[in-house]
């Protein structure tokens, strides 16, 4: 089995924790995004973090949040990563690993070589980063949208910092796109739901057993 540390972002009920720690996952994301058919409020989100096991490290998805919101967060949900998804500077991701003495996810959107210098500039003040596909112009969600980006725009690179590829991963394609970009950690979100917002058991179940299946050996 590979070791490959996988994300599930956008837990809304307790039977998400349940499939989540069942399947193995390494992460549990709680989306504090308004517009998304994935929010949960600070209140049902410590619910949902206490139920995280040990092992089920819990992370805030916020988008431009003011520090009124993560105030709001902090204070009652108990968290190990904040997860930044919107157009947040380096200088605002540093101000927020500062402020709230948690380890900080940026998410930087690819769609073309353009967009690359991002992942430098970002890697030098965050803990992690979130390598995502860009959300498309007039899309309602800056994430999950179960788009994948071209995985060849950042195939054979290597960073310093611990990052996650996300990006309209399947059972079907995260083998393939583990291979082409060396990924150990994936993120999704749609593809593990029955509907939108709604985690389905047996599809995080199967993308875990996929994530983590040994490489076919390529000759
Ligand atoms: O998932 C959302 O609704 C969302 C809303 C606003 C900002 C970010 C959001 N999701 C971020 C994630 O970390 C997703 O897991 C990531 O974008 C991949 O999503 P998907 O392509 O659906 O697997």
């Amino acid at each position: 089995m590979a070791d490959i540390r996988v994300k599930i972002c956008g837990l809304t009920r307790p039977q998400d924790v349940d499939a989540l720690v069942q399947a193995g996952a390494a992460y549990a994301g709680f989306n504090f995004f308004p517009k998304s058919p994935r929010y949960v409020t600070p209140v049902q989100a410590r619910e949902l973090a206490l139920d995280c096991p040990p092992g089920l490290a819990k992370v805030a998805l916020v988008v431009n949040p003011d520090d009124a919101l993560l105030d709001e967060i902090t204070a009652i949900v108990p968290l190990d990563f904040i997860q930044l998804h919107g157009q947040e500077t380096p200088e605002r991701v540093a101000e927020v690993r500062a402020r709230y003495g948690l380890p900080v996810i940026k998410a930087v959107g690819l769609s073309s070589e353009d967009d690359l210098p991002k992942i430098d500039a970002f890697m030098a003040v965050a803990d992690q980063l979130l390598i995502d596909a860009k959300a498309p112009k007039g899309a309602k969600l800056p994430g999950g949208n179960g788009l994948p980006f071209d995985w060849r725009l950042i195939a054979g690179r290597r960073w310093p910092k611990p990052w996650l590829l996300a990006g309209g991963l399947t059972a079907d394609n995260v083998a393939e796109a583990i291979a082409m970009t060396g990924a150990v950690q994936v993120d999704l979100a749609s593809a593990v739901e029955s509907a939108p917002g709604v985690k389905d058991p047996a599809k995080i179940a199967a993308f875990i057993t996929a994530a983590q299946a040994d490489p076919v050996p390529r000759f």
